[in-house]
């Protein structure tokens, strides 16, 4: 008898070799399997009419073969099949598709999803690489699970055979064999009092939902079904960190004090008044460093809003106490940055603060005195990157690490290991501008506190966006010298360092990938010649061209990634010092540079860029009083997607509202992106799609540990289950 933790191999149909490539992906056992969810679903008891599709639109249609061709053109062969449906017919293209030739045969039903285009003669619509499933059933196979209802489609496990049709059928006979032995997860006064179905109906009726489920509720994976797996999974997630929230604040760290010698050193620093929503933030902080147990709190604040002096106070707190703080940035340039900033406002001070930069590009000889000056206690403030975690750093006193931005939340155990044994746990600030809404942070960063900047430094003036075609990029180069004739500083940015066919395809553009496409040919299959994208504008060569050409007699410089850390800092601290006047750049200065005395940003292909990465380098002027300005400027073709983000810059400036924004035009799935890396890998939830879920499944989990319901088995399985899934999933959430 099969069980949910039965190895997938036993699963009918399955066996040793495919288990093999199963696991490869991820999926082992009978509940893997069955929690590989659809992704889509096609509507085929109502498909679309051929004759009332409309260009431009998704579309999932049914048809019959009328025939095929293989054109071998002079890039590459194309694969061509017309599609019919009573006197209406589609033309569908496959570039590279050779592959396909003897798949189809005239008189075969098909099902297509893709999307609609007009054809080049202007008659009919065609679709490129379109999603197709042959309907026609084999010998052995009845029609009942690809015709006539709602039809799962699935993410293709992997190869030529396990197709989402593979999927379909074995999860649909897995699910006859399982009937009635799916155990329930959740107690079951939970389940009743939430009025959720049992877990079994709701993994049935995800797979194959029931004719006359809304498609729209399918799709946004809103159904009740639906919302019980998901509810399932973050109550899990919340159980977990509520006991771990509970369990933290019995460990030991550092009580601070804060005496009137603190405020002084605090005072002798400050170089302007802090705002009230920096002075709450502070006092929060400082609340929590006066506490007994080990501080965790994340201090979020849009671009600009002055998370620097913050952390830095709270730095001086430590310091004073007799410990060393240390600031962990996500990239040189910034950890530099921070350095320099650090050693201005420190040296105002009358007490000799000792300052060490730490980074992994700097000479060993350097490290290794950095390293022993730390050791020794011989430094008060390490400032460094994640270099500091890498090179096993020891610290004689670890009183405070700021963490600025965006690291995997993982780090946060691995700071126990730069502290002697002997002392209580450092205290740990997270900065982040990631506008995520508060209860979402709340609830992601569950075992971290939050104080959030929401108000912007007095006597900044709204950034004037303005989105230009790089047709007119003479009039933008004479509006950067404009700028620097009034004395001040731009930045021009560019996707690449260097110029070559950029091989990086924009989501935007890249062509849907066919369903059932085997993987080799894929992988050989290069970008059709239609999709080729012109070269773009790169760093280095456009500073070389606008030096000898539109920007020349100007102090130019030249910032990428590739430059050595002592490069950087040459070209950093001239651009602060005002000796540069345009800094060329790639994005290696998105997020916190701060030179407020540059107020023009022009992004080049800004088309590449997304939201929450265009918003940031925008963030990088405004900083001070000057008007500032950002110029958009875009070369090559503008998807209707980078269209609306650029449109969505020049309409807000606002990091919750374009968070928004981006949340609608990527979808959740997207809407952290890399850069959050870290996130807990969910297998149905989303976090963002299925907040006002975390928010109950946050308050069930509460009330749970507060008062466990249901019986003693019940809790028993609550227990497990919460092993399990911890174990499982959300080892990098781990916070201390
Ligand atoms: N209270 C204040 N009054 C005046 N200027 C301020 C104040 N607080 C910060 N600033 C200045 O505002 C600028 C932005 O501050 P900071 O670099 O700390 O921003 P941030 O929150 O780290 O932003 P980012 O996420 O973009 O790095 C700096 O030049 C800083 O000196």
């Amino acid at each position: 008898m099969l069980g949910l933790e039965t190895d997938v191999q036993f699963v009918k149909g399955i066996g040793p070799r495919i288990g093999e490539s199963l696991k490869a992906k991820g999926v082992s056992t009978v509940e893997d399997l069955l929690y590989h969810l659809p992704f889509r679903y096609e509507d085929r008891l109502h498909p679309q009419p051929l004759s009332e599709l409309k260009p431009g639109e998704m579309a999932s249609v049914i048809g019959e073969v009328r025939g095929t061709v293989l054109l071998r053109t002079r890039a590459m062969p194309i694969f061509e099949m017309t599609v019919g449906q009573g006197i209406s017919s589609l033309k569908c293209m496959w570039f590279h598709g050779t592959y396909l030739k003897d798949r189809f045969k005239p008189g075969q039903m098909l099902a297509l999803y893709g999307k609609v285009e007009p054809s080049r003669s202007g008659r009919g619509f065609k679709m490129i690489q379109p999603q197709v499933e042959i309907l026609t059933a084999d010998e052995d196979e009845s029609e009942l699970l690809e015709v006539g209802r709602i039809v799962p489609v699935y993410e293709s496990l992997g190869g030529n055979k396990l197709t989402t049709r593979w999927i379909r059928r074995i999860v649909y006979n897995l699910l006859g064999e399982l009937e009635g032995h799916v155990a329930e997860t959740l107690p079951r006064t939970l389940v009743e009092r939430l009025n959720l179905p049992n877990r079994e109906e709701a993994l049935r009726s995800v797979h194959f939902p029931p004719a006359g489920t809304p498609m729209t509720q399918l799709q946004a994976s809103g159904t009740v079904a639906h919302r019980r797996l998901i509810f399932e999974e973050l109550f899990y997630l919340e159980l977990g960190l509520e006991l771990k929230r509970r369990r933290f604040k019995e460990r030991v760290g550092i009580a601070f004090e804060t005496t009137e010698k603190v405020r002084e050193a605090i005072r002798e620093i400050l170089p302007f008044h802090p705002t009230s929503a920096q002075k709450s933030a502070l006092g929060e902080i400082v609340a929590d460093m006066r506490r007994p147990s080990p501080m965790r709190r994340l201090l979020q604040g849009d671009v600009g809003s002055g998370k620097t002096i913050v952390a830095l106070q709270a730095m001086l707190v430590a310091i004073e106490s007799g410990y060393q703080a240390a600031l962990m940035a996500p990239t040189e340039i910034l950890a530099v940055q921070h350095y320099l900033a650090a050693k201005k406002l420190l040296e105002k001070s009358s007490r000799r603060y000792r300052i060490v930069l730490l980074t992994g590009s700097l000479d060993d000889d350097v490290k290794r005195l950095a390293r022993s000056r730390i050791y020794q206690g011989e430094a008060d403030v390490v400032i460094g990157t994640h270099a500091l975690i890498e090179e096993k750093v020891e610290f004689a006193k670890l009183g405070l690490i700021v963490v600025d931005e965006q690291h995997r939340f993982g780090v946060l155990q691995r700071f126990r290991l730069m502290k002697k044994p002997s002392d209580g746990e450092p205290d740990v600030l997270v900065m982040t501008a990631t506008p995520i809404p508060r209860t979402l942070a709340l609830s992601l960063y569950g075992d971290l506190d939050l104080s959030v900047l929401d108000e912007l430094p007095p006597g900044r003036t709204p950034i004037v966006t303005r989105q230009v075609s790089d047709e007119r990029a003479d009039e933008v180069w004479k509006f950067v010298r404009e700028q620097v004739g009034r004395g001040h500083q731009a930045y021009v940015v560019y996707p690449v360092i260097e110029g070559a066919r950029d091989d990086q395809p924009e989501l935007d553009f890249a062509p849907p990938e066919a369903e059932e496409e085997p993987k080799k040919s894929a992988k050989k299959a290069k970008t059709p010649a239609l999709f080729e994208k012109p070269t773009l504008k790169a760093a280095t060569e456009m500073y070389e061209s606008l030096k000898a050409g539109a920007l020349a007699g100007l102090r130019l410089g030249l910032l990428h990634g590739r430059l050595d850390s002592d490069e950087k800092e040459i070209v950093m601290r001239r651009f602060q010092r005002g000796e540069i006047d345009v800094l060329i750049s790639t994005t290696v200065i998105e997020v916190g540079v701060d030179v407020p005395n540059a107020t023009l940003m022009v992004i080049e292909h800004a088309e590449r860029f997304g939201l929450a990465q265009m918003h940031q380098l925008r963030g990088r002027v405004g900083r001070g009083a000057a008007k500032s300005y950002c110029v958009l400027m875009t070369g090559g073709k503008v998807s209707p997607q980078a269209e609306e983000r650029l449109a969505a810059m020049v309409s807000t400036q606002n990091g919750f509202e374009l968070a928004e924004l981006d949340l609608q035009l990527r979808g959740p799935g997207e809407f952290f992106g890399t850069r959050q890396a870290g996130l807990p890998d969910f297998r149905v939830a989303n976090l963002v799609r299925d907040r006002e879920l975390l928010e109950l499944a946050k308050a069930e989990a509460a009330r749970f540990v507060e008062s466990p319901e249901g019986t003693d088995e019940e809790k028993k399985l609550v227990r497990t289950r919460l092993r399990e899934a911890w174990q499982r999933r959300y080892g990098l959430v781990e916070a201390g």
